[in-house]
């Protein structure tokens, strides 16, 4: 088939019929008439794959070859772009993407999973093969947050990138913050709701959002990050008494990514628990919403916030690639020729101003045994609160603290002396403070 334009149909087989497959069916479908006119040609969805050829999806598939096996769509003749919507970054996922790039077959996938821990590999072959490979849907959803890094601030040297980019993360910090409930309570109401999944550790660890971090700091510092330097804490450690005293001195608590350029070979990046100034832009975002934050030294700071995922944000980027390729756009995967991957530095390098929440048992001399640990770590306190209603029967009590500027070795060191301590329970939450 060709469109009004003469050119042929760019056909599309789209391997993963879940939440973000069928909703790239669905929106090819809905809106077909305005995408062939910015792409300058029809997008025909010839092909497609998933697991059970039985299920009803909601869709109509008539029409349609399947493949039972996903991996077989990289090498239907047939087919000019392979979507990749399974996920993963083994398995079928990886398999599949490896196996079209290097027969030269485009690929569009949402799999950030994949993005993060094999992005230089996947690189390397699609430079080879002159493929194209697309990933827009990877981070942030509907945030056209590849375009802005690769394409938008293609000119400026990158300081910073980050955000939030987690959103059951996101709901769940701001549902506790609104509520006043734990953490356990509101991840069951997310799974209930459909926001978190039945095993939520990819999102609650940090994982997810720390798979987009990479891949937005791939982007803004043109080659791949070393995944396994990135520093990642998860929220779970969060609870109703750190938004109690994150209220009360004046923040809020985000599960926040920084990325950031610390010389001129050198990065930092961590995916963390933060405390950010109430009055910071993103201390608003909340609920399932994201927000990718950039720093540039020519275009300064910048903030865009939206749907993270979801069926029609997923497709609505999913798609954009698709057009991007239908007019013959397409861009090295890290906007510059593949170059080796990057370190993080050691979390023992980072630095910054900190809140150390302790749970102690209330008697005298505690906060005198606290307060020899900062001093042994050459640690200073700008403010210290106790949160007397959360008492527990048995007399243990949270304490708050916060730091001046130091450096992370010092804090670590402080909680290593703190666990040590008879009157401590637990073990000390340590939040980076952050200006953002
Ligand atoms: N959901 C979202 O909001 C977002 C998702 N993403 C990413 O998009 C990708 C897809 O996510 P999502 O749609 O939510 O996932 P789902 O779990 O809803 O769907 C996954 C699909 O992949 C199919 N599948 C699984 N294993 C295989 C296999 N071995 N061979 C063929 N098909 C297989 C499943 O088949 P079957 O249906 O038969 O079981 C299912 O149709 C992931 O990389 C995810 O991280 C990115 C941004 C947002
Ligand atoms: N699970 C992710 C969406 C997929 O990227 C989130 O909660 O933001």
């Amino acid at each position: 088939m060709s469109g009004a334009s003469g050119k042929p149909a760019l056909r599309l087989g789209i391997a993963g019929l879940g939440t973000v497959g069928v909703g790239v069916l669905q929106l090819l479908r809905d809106n077909a008439a305005a995408i062939t006119a910015r792409a300058g040609r029809p997008i025909e969805v010839v092909a497609v794959s998933a697991r059970d050829r039985t299920r009803d999806r909601g869709v109509d598939l008539a029409g349609l070859r399947w493949h039972d096996d996903a991996a077989a769509l990289a090498g239907d003749d047939g087919i000019d772009v392979v979507l990749e919507l399974i996920g993963g970054a083994e398995g079928t996922a990886r398999t599949l993407v490896e196996s079209a790039l290097s027969r030269g077959r485009d690929v569009v996938t949402a799999n950030k999973a994949l993005l993060a821990l094999h992005g230089a590999h996947l690189a390397r072959i699609a430079r080879e093969s002159g493929a194209a490979l697309l990933f827009e849907a990877s981070v942030a959803g509907g945030i056209p947050a590849i375009k802005l890094v690769r394409e938008g601030l293609a000119a400026d040297r990158l300081l910073r990138v980050g955000g939030i980019l987690n959103g059951t993360c996101n709901y769940i910090l701001t549902t506790m913050r609104d509520t006043g409930r734990d953490f356990d309570d509101v991840l069951s109401e997310a799974q209930a709701l459909g926001y978190a999944e039945a095993d939520p550790s990819t999102d609650v660890d940090g994982w997810d959002a720390a798979h987009k971090l990479a891949i937005l700091a791939g982007l803004a510092f043109g080659q791949p990050v070393a995944f396994d330097g990135l520093h990642v804490d998860g929220i779970r450690a969060i609870q109703a008494c750190d938004q109690h005293f994150a209220r009360e001195l004046g923040y809020r608590i985000k599960l926040l990514g920084t990325a950031r350029r610390t010389g001129d070979d050198a990065i930092e990046a961590w995916m963390r628990p933060c405390f950010v100034p109430k009055n910071a832009p993103i201390a608003h975002v909340d609920g399932v919403f994201n927000a990718v934050v950039t720093e540039g030294a020519f275009s300064g700071p910048m903030l865009i916030e939206g749907r993270g995922a979801g069926a029609g944000p997923t497709a609505s980027a999913v798609v954009a690639d698709v057009i991007d390729l239908a007019r013959g756009t397409a861009l090295p995967v890290w906007g510059v020729a593949p170059k080796a991957e990057i370190a993080c530095a050691p979390r023992s390098a980072l630095g910054g101003e900190y809140y150390l929440r302790v749970i102690v048992r209330d008697r005298p001399g505690v906060v005198a045994d606290i307060a020899a640990a900062l001093r042994d770590a050459g640690v200073s306190l700008r403010a210290l609160s106790q949160h007397d209603a959360a008492r527990e029967p048995g007399g243990t009590v949270p304490l708050a603290l916060v730091t001046h500027h130091t450096t992370e070795a010092a804090m670590i060191s402080v909680i290593s002396a703190l666990e040590a301590l008879e009157s401590v329970v637990g073990t000390p939450l340590l939040l980076k403070i952050e200006t953002v």
